[in-house]
């Protein structure tokens, strides 16, 4: 039985990446991600990632290849993720609400033309909302990541990648496929 949900499992996750590879939309979301990243860090800004759960872990590991290296050997490039001082996130928290963990932090580091990155499979978490509404505000360029039921975050997102699964665990393998392709496009860009 347990080799039998593991199986699906797998063959479930395959029928989404192979969903995800024939997406026009998302592959087109993906070139614009890159491409706006490309700009802003050509002309010296930085790019800020935040999720939670799974996507706080993207949001570090896609911070890690852009700061440290994807494929290539290069000079780092700025990018952080707002979900590791736990001294920031704990005191935001307890003096603002737990609303407020990523915008507050968009507010003091974020400046115009800078990206911000919010990544939220189900398009609800309030503090992805909200850091990217405060991003927006302060002439950052916006982008979301998430899935079906995120499509609503495109009236705060210059750039919406919507990863087209049924459940977050399939999103999440989606949006960490798209990441890399991402920092891959970067990366030879920066590089040429
Ligand atoms: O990794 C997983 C599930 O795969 C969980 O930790 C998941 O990320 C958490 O439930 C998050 O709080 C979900 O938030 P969101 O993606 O809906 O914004
Ligand atoms: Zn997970």
């Amino acid at each position: 039985m347990s080799q039998n949900r593991i199986a699906l499992h797998f063959e479930n996750s395959l029928a989404a990446m192979t969903a995800a590879a024939g997406d026009a939309s998302l592959l087109a979301a993906s070139q614009a991600i890159a491409a706006a990243a490309i700009t802003a860090l050509r002309q010296g800004r930085k790019i800020l990632l935040a999720g939670n759960g799974g996507s706080a872990a993207d949001a570090q590991h896609i911070a890690a290849e852009i700061i440290g290296r994807y494929k290539q050997d290069r000079p780092g490039w700025p990018a952080i993720a707002l979900t590791t001082d736990t001294s920031a996130l704990t005191a935001i928290a307890n003096d603002y609400g737990f609303e407020r963990v990523f915008a507050r932090q968009v507010e003091g580091l974020g400046r115009p033309g800078d990206l911000f990155i919010g990544i939220t499979t189900s398009g609800r978490s309030p503090n992805i909302l909200a850091a990217l509404e405060v991003a927006r505000d302060r002439g950052l360029v916006t982008i979301g990541m998430t899935g079906p039921s995120g499509a609503s975050m495109a009236a705060r997102c210059d750039h919406l990648l919507i990863a087209p699964a049924p459940e977050t665990a399939l999103v999440q393998q989606i949006h960490l496929m798209a990441a890399h392709a991402i920092c891959d496009e970067i990366e030879c860009a920066l590089m040429a």
